[in-house]
């Protein structure tokens, strides 16, 4: 359900993101790509957020049509020896994956795939569409918010390319082929298989590459693909490596990490699926590493001191609106902090916002600046949290009674894995502002940093006496 925040001083409104679900007020994502939305300072302000609804978007592959012979003569299209392969694609149980053929060693090489055999947009322009595509951006870079403001963004793309470029391109564009559902169906494919760093201008497919599935693991975070520049003499080209992320015995399924960052709701609006770790679920309702809350935050309209807040974002970086990503057991991220002491900011601590402080006063409120304001953000947080798990048709419990119970639809299950993912982000963010209310007393606020910065007082909170030199 969407749901705006406000605080009881009604200053805060902090939006309900989910898996930052949002749209713009006036519903004007329009052509505009939402990451212009997104990126754009002073962007229109966010006032809905629409409830989560992961399962609108599915980038499931449909392999049913894909035979052996098929994978076969993709590799050798590709003009790649078959023996020289130590991964093999082949039918998994989430699609085709690609198995080790022998034992594999962590940092090995296992693809080595040259741009030649990529689908860029060089590729695209190339080729019998080039023309009547030409102009148009790439898609594929841009972080959607939400799935419904993906559908959105999806829905107005179809509708800009409909007018530029199917209509007045008919005999090559069929309209019975070029249709909204095909459109959907490739949009989502290119988002669930294009990987950093080949996205926006560098956008590209690459096969082989693309049949590797998610799988966790253990390691330093660091991606297992890599883009090896070639230096252009010889023949020499641009290639995507791709290495094994650990050990593998031959027959097993190579996987690779899609982001240890992403969370559930992240890999279901991208990939179509969420993380369900094949343990029993008991184990999986302990694991939390995949839940995750993006909280949006927003500086208040209407407030005295708006432009002056809306400046200080600015000059650090920050739009009118910022989408913070929380995820579990780290606590709320310092920025985020900042952002709400900003936000809040009122009485005797605007004299922060005059002028003279521009520079500076982002480092001074990224400590507490007073126990008002701290409270302020406090009340404002714990306000926002409780209306946020109000808002869910379920509890954390009823969800986790119902995926005890098993769920035969997936995305029912999807929904509902990311959902109590959010939950219990939630309820541990709210956790930790009720015990920071409780400290209050035992912060050091601005007006005593300044005193101790002036030499005034010392590291026990005493005056310093003055002290007269002869
Ligand atoms: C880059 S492709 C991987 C190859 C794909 N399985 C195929 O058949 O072509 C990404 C897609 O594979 C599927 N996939 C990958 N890992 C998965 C997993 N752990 N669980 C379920 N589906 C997964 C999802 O449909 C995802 O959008």
């Amino acid at each position: 359900r969407p749901r705006g925040w406000r605080s009881s001083k009604d200053v805060a409104k902090i939006l309900r993101g989910g898996t930052s679900l949002r749209i713009s007020r006036n519903h004007e994502l329009g052509s505009r790509s939402p990451a212009e939305v997104s990126g754009s300072r002073r962007a229109p302000a966010v006032r809905q957020v629409i409830a989560r609804n992961v399962s609108t978007v599915s980038s499931d592959v449909d392999v049913s049509n894909h035979s052996s012979e098929d994978l076969e003569s993709l590799i050798s299209r590709l003009g790649i020896s078959r023996e020289a392969l130590v991964v093999k694609p082949d039918r998994v149980q989430h699609g085709i994956g690609l198995i080790a053929k022998r034992d594999l060693r962590k940092g090995e090489e296992l693809l080595n795939v040259p741009k030649k055999n990529w689908i860029t947009i060089e590729t695209v322009r190339n080729s019998p569409i080039g023309k009547a595509v030409e102009g148009q951006r790439p898609w594929g870079s841009q972080l959607l918010g939400s799935t419904l403001a993906f559908r959105e963004y999806v829905q107005n793309e179809f509708e800009r390319i409909r007018s530029e470029v199917l209509a007045p391109n008919m005999a090559i564009f069929d309209p019975s082929v070029f249709t909204f559902e095909a459109f959907s169906w490739a949009f989502g494919i290119l988002r669930s298989r294009t990987f950093a760093p080949l996205t926006g201008e560098d956008l590209a497919l690459v096969p082989l590459a693309d049949f590797v599935n998610h799988g966790t693991i253990e390691n330093d975070g660091k991606p297992s693909w890599e883009l090896r520049r070639g230096s252009g003499l010889f023949g020499s080209q641009d290639a995507l490596i791709l290495k094994a992320p650990r050990d593998f015995k031959a027959g097993q399924e190579v996987v690779m990490d899609y982001g240890a960052e992403k969370g559930n709701g992240q890999l279901a609006l991208e990939y179509g699926f969420v993380e369900l770790p094949e343990m029993d679920a008991a184990a999986f309702l302990q694991s939390r590493s995949r839940d995750n809350f993006s909280l949006t935050l927003e500086i208040p309209e209407g407030d005295r001191f708006t432009d002056d807040k809306l400046d200080v974002a600015e000059i650090n970086g920050f739009g009118a609106s910022v989408s913070f990503d929380i995820a579990p057991g780290q606590g709320p991220p310092e920025d985020m902090l900042t952002y709400l002491r900003l936000m809040v900011l009122d009485g005797p601590d605007a004299f922060l916002l005059e002028a003279l402080f521009r520079a500076s006063v982002w480092g001074h409120i990224s400590l507490p600046v007073s126990r008002e304001n701290e409270e302020a953000v406090c009340t404002a947080m714990l306000d926002g949290c409780r209306a946020a798990v109000d808002g869910y048709s379920t509890t954390i419990d009823e969800d986790v009674r119902m995926l005890g119970a098993g769920i035969d639809d997936p995305r029912l299950q999807m929904a509902v894995v990311a959902r109590l993912g959010e939950k219990r982000v939630l309820r541990e963010l709210q956790g930790w502002f009720e015990a920071h209310l409780a400290r209050l007393d035992q912060l050091e606020y601005y007006a005593e940093r300044r005193l101790r910065d002036l030499g005034l007082i010392d590291d026990k909170g005493y005056m310093t006496p003055w002290v007269f030199k002869e």
